[in-house]
């Protein structure tokens, strides 16, 4: 609360004890113009303290997402692919979207989770909607679009699961301007934690990172891919927490070597000389690197009896994420992230449908 002046704490106190008092009743009580109640009620939003009218008031701990909202379809492939003719394959339907994944892995870990993204006006964005909110994820300040339709990824997946090609039709996010966050920045300004993905064009996301300097809530930023990771500043200050796949760090950085995890473990101090507070890059099956603000280590990752891997860096995400709020450092949350990690390359859905706090716990042997 050391953000606010003593007139805002105020103010903030008589909303707190009423959230229905109206701005006459608390200037006479404080012995204010009605004006000046009306300009701190304004401060105390874009500071994150009051959501909105009726003065809804924050949960303490509470991640926002933001970014990709997709319709996964997986072309997991019988036998290994030939290119230039037709492969026979089984295919699967989900909803994805690296943003909307970790949404769903956090919601359903327990964490008080809002969602913003842009959908189109069609079945598709319908349903992903519905999905959302049915799983108790604040959906509320999502765009709904005439103009595009909703993002659509396809995967083909080779005999082990492992991605051979995906084909990305995000343009919809384009749309994702600088100007939405000014809509929503109560919203952001409120949340412990900021998650982004770089599916928003490379001015919200610098926008985002510039305006998170002055706020409260932490920031943690994934890069979705090689291509998606050039749209971030060059300078990484205000990131509090940045997650890439060892080809993602190593295209930003300008590196090359993938051969150990002590490759990752350079990219992730790179991470961190551009700016970014802490860093994990990950190496699928070869391990985790973590560079935190104290001490930088590797650790391996946890056995899978993997059937399709697509989703596994956005679980590893929102286990570190949901740990991490619940206070943990980023080395203990990054091992329950490798857990959830393992545990999605074990179903065939971007989020494993089982997943929970108990389902977690029930599986914590396996980190040994
Ligand atoms: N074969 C595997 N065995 C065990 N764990 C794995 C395997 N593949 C991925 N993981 C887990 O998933 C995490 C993320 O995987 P990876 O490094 O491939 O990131 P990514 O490319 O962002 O993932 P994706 O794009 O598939 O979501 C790893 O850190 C690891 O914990
Ligand atoms: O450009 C993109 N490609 C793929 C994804 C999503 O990544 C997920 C897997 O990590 C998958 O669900 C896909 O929709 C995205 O959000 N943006």
């Amino acid at each position: 609360m050391d953000d606010l002046t003593s007139q805002e704490a105020a103010v903030l106190g008589i909303i707190r004890d009423n959230p229905f008092a109206g701005q006459q009743e608390i200037a006479e009580m404080l012995g204010l113009a009605r004006s000046t109640v009306a300009a701190h009620i304004v401060q105390l939003m874009q500071k994150g303290h009051v959501l909105g009218r009726g003065y809804v008031m924050p949960q303490p701990s509470r991640a926002i997402c933001l970014g990709g909202a997709v319709l996964d379809r997986k072309y997991h492939a019988k036998q290994e692919i030939v290119p230039g003719t037709s492969n026979p394959v089984d295919s699967t339907r989900s909803m994805g979207g690296v943003a909307r994944n970790v949404a769903e892995n956090l919601a359903r870990l327990g964490t008080q989770t809002g969602f913003i993204s842009i959908v189109g006006d069609d079945e598709g964005g319908r349903t992903l909607m519905t999905y959302m909110r049915e799983r108790g994820i604040d959906v509320s300040q999502m765009i709904i679009s005439t103009e595009r339709p909703t993002a659509e990824y396809a995967a083909i997946l080779d005999p082990h699961g492992d991605l051979s090609l995906g084909i990305a039709d995000m343009g919809i996010f384009d749309l994702l301007r600088p100007e939405h966050l000014d809509r929503v920045w109560p919203h952001l300004a409120s949340a412990s934690f900021v998650f982004s993905d770089c599916n928003p064009p490379a001015e919200t996301l610098a926008a985002l990172i510039t305006r998170r300097r002055d706020a409260r809530f932490r920031l943690a930023i994934d890069a979705v891919s090689t291509v998606k990771a050039m749209r971030l500043p060059k300078d990484l200050t205000g990131i509090d927490l940045l997650f890439m796949n060892i080809d993602e760090a190593n295209a930003i950085l300008g590196l090359s070597a993938r051969e150990t995890i002590n490759d990752a473990l350079k990219a992730a101090h790179g991470l961190q000389k551009a700016g970014a507070r802490e860093a994990v890059v990950t190496m699928g099956a070869a391990g985790i690197a973590v560079a935190g603000i104290d001490a930088s280590a590797s650790f391996e990752a946890v056995e899978a009896k993997a059937i399709d891997m697509t989703g596994a860096g956005d679980a590893m995400i929102a286990g570190t994420l949901h740990r991490v709020i619940a206070g943990d450092d980023i080395h203990t949350a990054a091992r329950i992230g490798a857990l959830v990690a393992t545990l999605t390359t074990e179903s065939a859905a971007s989020v494993h449908p089982e997943l929970s706090e108990a389902f977690l716990q029930a599986h914590m042997h396996r980190l040994s």
